[in-house]
């Protein structure tokens, strides 16, 4: 058995015709975090909603742990332990970051148990043990709608990594992020890299260089244009082409 948790073979996406992406290939070892980045436009969403099944591919597969997700439907991917994480926060505002945290911990017992017994200490455990990761211990009992805007990405991160998925999918976590919110999210993301595979989407480069331990993947016009550490794809010449000097030294 390889230990390629995803493998993305000869993949075309057509909308009406145009190519999306364009036979595309890619391959990631568990436990990798990988970063993509990529022009406006490159494909990078579309990327993402392959695997998640959210589209489907005109021409060629996807494998996670070796099965063909063919005609998955999204809810099943899910299942399968896929999670993703988007770019707008999806919390229930009007709930504390710990009832939001529980919800999603409770998800897989039946109804009647979440509504009439007090949780089980092993549960209240993992809420609070996902509460630490996620730096908002402090913030327990508060409305998420008071928290923000990266607190409440550091809240929605927790809440997928509480639904355990063995891969997970990241897009632009910095996008409207303080300083230092953005590497708050970051340090999160290296934590969660020590037992998660993941691919994160960014554009923010100077948030891809505190992440990229591993390698990069840049994206362009469907297809992958290059993959190597940070400084191999900042300093390779099709890069700085295809950004126009947008990448910053
Ligand atoms: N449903 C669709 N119908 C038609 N064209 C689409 C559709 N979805 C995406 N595209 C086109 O496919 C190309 C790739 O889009 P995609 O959103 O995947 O790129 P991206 O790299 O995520 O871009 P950005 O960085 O701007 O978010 C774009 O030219 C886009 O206009």
């Amino acid at each position: 058995m390889s230990n390629k948790i995803l493998e993305i073979q000869d993949l075309t996406v057509s909308f009406d015709g145009f190519k999306a992406l364009n036979n595309l290939n890619f391959s990631m070892n568990s436990g990798e975090l990988r970063v993509i980045i990529g022009p406006n436009g490159a494909g990078k969403t579309t990327f993402l909603d392959v695997i998640t099944g959210k589209v489907q591919p005109t021409v060629g597969r996807v494998l996670f742990n070796g099965n063909n997700l063919k005609k998955t439907p999204e809810y099943k991917i899910a299942r399968m332990g896929i999670g993703r994480k988007f770019q707008t926060p999806r919390v229930y505002l009007n709930l504390t970051v710990r009832e939001n945290l529980n919800l999603v911990c409770n998800r897989n017992k039946n109804v009647f148990s979440t509504l009439f017994k007090k949780p089980q200490s092993t549960e209240q455990r993992t809420v609070a043990g996902l509460l630490e990761t996620i730096g908002l211990e402090a913030k327990a009992n508060a409305p998420a709608t008071l928290l923000s805007h990266g607190e409440k990405q550091r809240l929605e991160i927790g809440m997928l990594v509480a639904q355990s998925p063995d891969l997970l999918l990241v897009d632009e976590p910095a996008a409207g992020l303080t300083d230092e919110e953005t590497e708050n999210v970051g340090s999160l993301l290296l934590a969660l890299a020590e037992s998660h595979s993941i691919i994160a989407i960014e554009h923010d480069m100077e948030f891809v260089r505190q992440i990229a331990n591993d390698r990069v993947t840049v994206l362009h016009e469907g297809s992958v244009l290059c993959e190597g550490t940070m400084e191999e794809v900042q300093n390779d010449p099709r890069v700085v082409e295809v950004y126009l000097g947008e990448v910053p030294e």
